[in-house]
């Protein structure tokens, strides 16, 4: 079993006999970054709460890097780093003496303290930062802040529990950017939860979770896939013309109708530039419609991920 592991096997969760988590079963690989994505309410919280031992389950297993998280909750906690979804830092100390308090409660000593204080706060980007009071931070570094607190005991899994929860798009932004370094820095599994889309199609690997169960399970590009192709809708000085050119030239098959033409195909990246090259009449205007992972969402639970039924929405 690899040092960042993450395996469930029907892992359950009730609360006062009300079921929150429903039989989840994940295989996280080591080094994956890992998006566990679903609406409010759906057991994302307390079935990370379980992976991190905060919470017992009720039934299943679970392994994190290799350890039950029932028989050796202490061991899982010491290979693991925890960044919870409400902002925890002391706003009075400064940056490495907050860093600092929560090395020593790792039991780290004097020397590996500092030393593990400033590789942390390097890894997130607060190099410099080291005597701010962590009041004066923006919001986004203090999210920071509290990866690089979860980062010190060097951790082969870290997760974050909606780790952008509450921030601007900006601020979102600088915290993927610094995932996304960390991840190039350090071999290290991240396991987060989220309810925006754009987040989860940053990660190598999904599952979609609903009412306590998992309803989808791939990397984003295969969820995708499964959804369907690439859509290209075309304006051109005549559209019968050009359905006929495409599917004498290229095999495509298209549809026209009065706001222009329709074209499926697997790439629309690769597929454009062929069509411009064989197509005779004026090009007006090309647009590009890919399956989305809320379109995956709702094929698999007649909801999107805001929570509108199917009906409600035109897709
Ligand atoms: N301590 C608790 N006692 C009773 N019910 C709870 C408790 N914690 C969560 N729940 C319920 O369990 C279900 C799953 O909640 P959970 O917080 O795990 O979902 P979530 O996907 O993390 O949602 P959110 O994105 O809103 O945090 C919800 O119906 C919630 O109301």
């Amino acid at each position: 079993m690899r040092p960042g592991t993450i395996h469930t096997r029907s892992l359950r969760k009730s609360y006062q006999g009300m079921r929150a988590v429903c039989g989840i079963s994940l295989n996280v690989e080591a080094g994956e970054m890992f998006g566990f994505l679903g609406p409010n309410g759906a057991g994302k919280s307390t079935t990370i709460s379980m992976l991190c031992t905060l919470l017992r389950p009720s039934g299943g297993r679970a392994l994190v890097a290799g350890i039950d998280v029932r028989d050796d909750p202490k061991e899982v906690r010491r290979r693991i780093g925890l960044v919870f979804q409400e902002p925890t830092v002391d706003t009075d100390l400064t940056v490495r003496e907050y860093l600092a308090f929560h090395a020593t409660l790792y039991g780290l000593g004097k020397h590996d303290a500092r030393r593990r204080v400033a590789e942390a706060a390097d890894l997130v980007g607060l190099t410099g930062l080291g005597d701010s009071l962590v009041r004066k931070l923006s919001d986004s570094m203090r999210r920071l802040l509290e990866i690089a607190r979860g980062l010190l005991h060097e951790p082969g899994v870290l997760f974050l529990d909606e780790p952008t929860v509450g921030l601007n798009p900006q601020a979102r932004a600088e915290i993927w950017e610094h995932l996304r370094e960390l991840r190039h820095r350090r071999s290290i599994t991240v396991f987060l939860t989220t309810h925006y889309l754009e987040e989860a199609e940053s990660c190598d690997h999904i599952a979609m979770v609903d009412r306590g169960r998992v309803v989808a399970d791939d990397s984003p590009a295969a969820l995708k896939r499964l959804i369907g192709t690439d859509r290209i809708h075309l304006r051109t000085g005549d559209d019968q013309a050009a359905a006929a050119t495409l599917s004498d030239y290229l095999g495509l098959a298209s549809a026209w109708g009065p706001d222009g033409l329709y074209v499926e195909v697997t790439d629309a990246a690769t597929a454009i530039p062929w069509v411009c090259t064989v197509l005779r009449v004026p090009v007006h205007s090309i647009e590009v419609r890919r399956p989305s992972l809320d379109e995956v969402f709702l094929r698999y639970t007649g909801r999107t991920l805001d929570g509108v039924a199917r009906s409600e929405v035109s897709l």
